[in-house]
């Protein structure tokens, strides 16, 4: 729902908001369908603008996986995804370098900095942040599938350890971070990691208030095609019961892995929001209602309280 048609109501009660989560950090992942369109990159980063003008502390994490596969068809590589992560070769990997540390994350820091935020970018490899080794060959049973199969996602980290030094030195002089899903491994390796992992990390890694993805539907469906199937609030027993259910798919795989990764690290909410509705983010954050979905680790927010 959106704000009170009464600006001095709606202010109030976003002031409420704004008191609650003042100092407070929250990780905002863009994910690569907000990305790959200008307009609404720049509307999700003029919503985070508005968010560090409140005092609120952004860490940015940011996907790229369409501008990726866009860049693999152009050289010929394949685009191959199981269970929503890529299965990365060394030529894959280069690509990987060139999008996600290179072209998206340069111009994500230049909208970012013309909507008045002081932005710098990082990848996982920058000071030993994200520390991962590579992905052993894994069973992966995909929904509808009864039998799981072996895959190996080539040069895919996993994460080992977070080191958020640098990340809490570049806040510390009110720099927002922004990181790109590349891990360091041993002997200088440098591996692709799921962006919605890297956020999850980052955020537990931090003691985030919130993490939020930014996605191109409304928030978690019951079912992926019906738009009005939007789910306000679910605890992680719901989501177990929807993925074991088969509804989860695609992207939503990763996503489900990493909002629980993050809940059960200590981060307070998780919520999904619509980067393609402009402000759904500053709704989820400012509003009793919100505009996607919360989700949080087991206990349901009590009968009338605000999601916020
Ligand atoms: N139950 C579900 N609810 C919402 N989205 C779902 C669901 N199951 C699968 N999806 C898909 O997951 C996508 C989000 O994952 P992904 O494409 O990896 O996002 P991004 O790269 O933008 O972070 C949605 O756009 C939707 O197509
Ligand atoms: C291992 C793996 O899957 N890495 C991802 C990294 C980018 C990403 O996660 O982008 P989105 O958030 O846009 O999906 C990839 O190569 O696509």
């Amino acid at each position: 729902m959106p704000l009170s048609p009464d600006p001095y109501a709606a202010l109030r009660n976003a002031a409420k908001y704004v008191k609650q989560f003042r100092s407070k950090t929250f990780v905002v992942k863009l994910g690569g369908a907000v990305l790959s369109d200008p307009r609404t990159r720049k509307t999700a980063c003029e919503q985070i603008a508005l968010l560090w003008a409140f005092s609120i502390r952004p860490v940015v994490v940011h996907g790229g996986g369409p501008e990726l596969d866009a860049l693999c068809d152009a050289l010929h590589l394949p685009i191959e995804k199981v269970a929503g992560r890529r299965i990365t070769s060394a030529p894959v990997l280069d690509a990987a370098k060139m999008v996600l540390a290179g072209k998206l994350h340069t111009d994500l820091l230049a909208d970012l900095q013309a909507a008045g935020v002081p932005a710098v970018g990082l990848s996982g490899v920058d000071a030993g942040l994200i520390k991962a080794r590579r992905r052993p060959p894994v069973m992966v049973t995909e929904p509808g599938e009864t039998q799981g199969r072996m895959v190996d996602y080539g040069l895919v980290g996993d994460i080992e350890s977070v080191d958020t030094r640098v990340v809490e030195h570049l806040r510390s002089a009110d720099y927002v971070p922004v990181i790109a899903p590349l891990s360091g491994g041993q002997d200088g390796a440098v591996y692709n990691t799921n962006a919605d992992t890297v956020a999850a990390a980052i955020a537990a890694a931090l003691h985030a208030e919130k993490l939020f993805f930014m996605v191109e539907v409304p928030g978690l469906l019951k079912d992926v095609s019906d738009p009005s199937s939007i789910i306000s609030l679910a605890t992680l027993a719901d989501l177990a019961s929807l993925e074991a259910e088969g509804r989860l798919t695609g992207g939503m795989r990763p996503k489900a892995h990493a909002m629980r990764h993050a809940l059960v690290g200590g981060v307070g909410s998780v919520h999904l929001v619509s980067g393609k509705q402009s402000d759904a983010l500053l709704e989820e954050v400012f509003t009793n209602e919100g505009s996607g979905t919360m989700v949080v680790r087991e206990h349901p927010v009590k009968h009338g309280e605000a999601k916020g």
